[in-house]
């Protein structure tokens, strides 16, 4: 269930694994699909993957852990055991602007350094660099989630995605 530093008494918001809430998982699919449309079977598919390791897909709740109001899922990276990347973060659109995509990146850096024992999250962005700036993460070499070995690869360097890295 949810842990303490992400489920605080008396506070209307909780962050929680998606796998500890499969009956979320259907609306959590729905908000990802309102921002990044894909067919439900694929994004059900990659929800269904979140375990209590990486990775892992977070949401946060409202209403009594009824209501999703944001997502992340994090995964691993090869080659950087000490590391996670950090994608699909998203605010549904009536909650965006009120301090909720900085709450869910806040304790899924702490998801990261207590329950996963992780030192640092990268992530890319074509156009949300400026939310990442705030929140303290700075500017790396590119990451790759798919090569063998090496992770920081320059023929990635050339793309519109730019990396950010957050050490916690
Ligand atoms: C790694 C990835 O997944 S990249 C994809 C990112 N997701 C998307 O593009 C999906 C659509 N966008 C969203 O879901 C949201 O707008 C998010 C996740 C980017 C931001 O979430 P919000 O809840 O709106 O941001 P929040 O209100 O917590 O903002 C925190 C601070 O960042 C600032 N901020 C938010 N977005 C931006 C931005 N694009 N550029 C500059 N500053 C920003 C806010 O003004 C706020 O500053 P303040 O603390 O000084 O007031």
């Amino acid at each position: 269930m949810g842990l303490p530093p992400f489920n605080e008494t008396g506070s209307p918001f909780n962050v929680v694994p998606i796998h500890e809430y499969p009956e979320l998982m259907q609306q959590c699919c729905d908000l990802i699909n309102s921002e990044w449309p894909r067919s439900d079977t694929a994004r059900m598919r990659s929800l269904e993957t979140s375990c209590d390791t990486l990775p892992v897909c977070l949401i946060l709740t409202t209403d009594g852990l009824r209501q999703v109001i944001a997502h992340c899922k994090l995964s691993p990276i090869p080659g950087k055991k000490n590391a996670c990347f950090c994608e699909s973060v998203v605010v549904h659109q009536n909650h965006r602007g009120q301090g909720f995509g900085r709450l869910i990146m806040k304790c899924a850096e702490d998801y990261c350094r207590l329950m996963l024992d992780l030192d640092s999250v990268y992530l890319s962005t074509t156009d949300q660099e400026g939310f990442y700036e705030k929140i303290g993460y700075e500017y790396c070499a590119p990451v790759s989630m798919y090569g063998p070995r090496n992770c920081e690869l320059r023929s990635l360097e050339s793309g519109k995605k730019k990396y950010l890295r957050k050490k916690l």
